[in-house]
């Protein structure tokens, strides 16, 4: 992934057919595979300056894709007028300083901190020893192994990163499953157990959290399948995923 900037002064006499002319060459960005998004600001304090933003899947997707493909004309034919009026055309590689800021609470702390995903996991161990399905996968379980999924889902949701740095990371959590042969019926028991505990010890019951948490299990468990299979893929050399409310963050009403 790569972002574009482009850089305009435009006349403030020209700033409404500039706009209308960008909106007309957003169809052209649209139906392009090789763009990911877009986004053109106007200044606040300087309103004849503009900026586009343009995420490409690449800089050679961009070059050799878009603009020798078949949605490069219309979109230059709509921007043509403006082209002598660009400050600065160039591609930018994003550097790891990426977060987000605290006008939202993460997942972690709408869930409740940490005290909160220590009881859902022990609590759910708990029941794990109890339950038919799961026992005998999880009979030779370590001590510590509900404390360190604890960390691993608040780490996951936007909390502290003890499982990165205190219990090896996504590469280790991986591993873990390696043989085990975990099938669908277990996994669906324990999205089924881990969802009723859920509500036992009172996680936030709002649909946009509980959608979230849903949606992490199902592609969780489907990795603890994969990679506990007979041909598991190599173990993941990247940092722990990370999950965010998505299109809905939570109702405030
Ligand atoms: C979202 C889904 C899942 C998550 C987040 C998860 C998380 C983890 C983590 C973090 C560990 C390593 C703990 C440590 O570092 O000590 C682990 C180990 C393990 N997981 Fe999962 N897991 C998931 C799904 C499953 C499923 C569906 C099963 C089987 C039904 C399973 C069975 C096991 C077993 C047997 C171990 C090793 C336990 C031990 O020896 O301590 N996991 N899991």
């Amino acid at each position: 992934m790569i972002v574009e900037y482009i850089r305009y002064t435009i006349a403030e006499a020209e700033t409404g057919e500039f706009e209308a002319a960008y909106a007309r060459a957003a169809e052209s960005l649209t139906a392009a595979p090789e763009c990911v998004d877009y986004e053109l600001s106007r200044c606040a304090e300087e309103p004849s300056a503009y900026i586009l933003r343009i995420r490409w899947t690449s800089t050679d997707e961009h070059l050799n894709g878009f603009r020798k493909g078949p949605h490069f004309a219309a979109f230059f034919a709509a921007i043509r007028p403006y082209v002598a009026a660009i400050e600065e055309m160039r591609h930018y590689a994003v550097t790891e300083v990426v977060g987000r800021g605290g006008s939202t609470p993460t997942l972690y702390e709408w869930a409740g901190g940490a005290p909160a995903f220590e009881k859902l996991f022990t609590t759910f161990y708990e029941r794990v020893a109890k339950d038919e399905i799961l026992a005998p996968v999880f009979a030779g379980m370590d001590a510590h192994h509900a404390e360190h999924v604890a960390w691993w889902l608040a780490e996951v949701f936007g909390g502290p990163a003890r499982y990165s740095t205190e219990s090896g990371g996504h590469r280790h959590m991986a591993s873990k499953h390696l043989g085990r042969g975990i099938g669908e019926t277990q996994r669906r028991r324990w999205v089924a157990l881990l969802l009723e505990t859920a509500d036992d010890v009172e996680l936030p019951a709002d649909p946009e959290f509980r959608a979230v948490l849903a949606y992490y299990l199902e592609w969780g468990t489907r990795m603890a399948i994969i990679y506990s299979g007979p041909n598991p893929p190599p173990l993941p050399e990247t940092p722990m995923p990370r999950w965010d409310w998505g299109l809905t963050p939570p109702y405030r009403g």
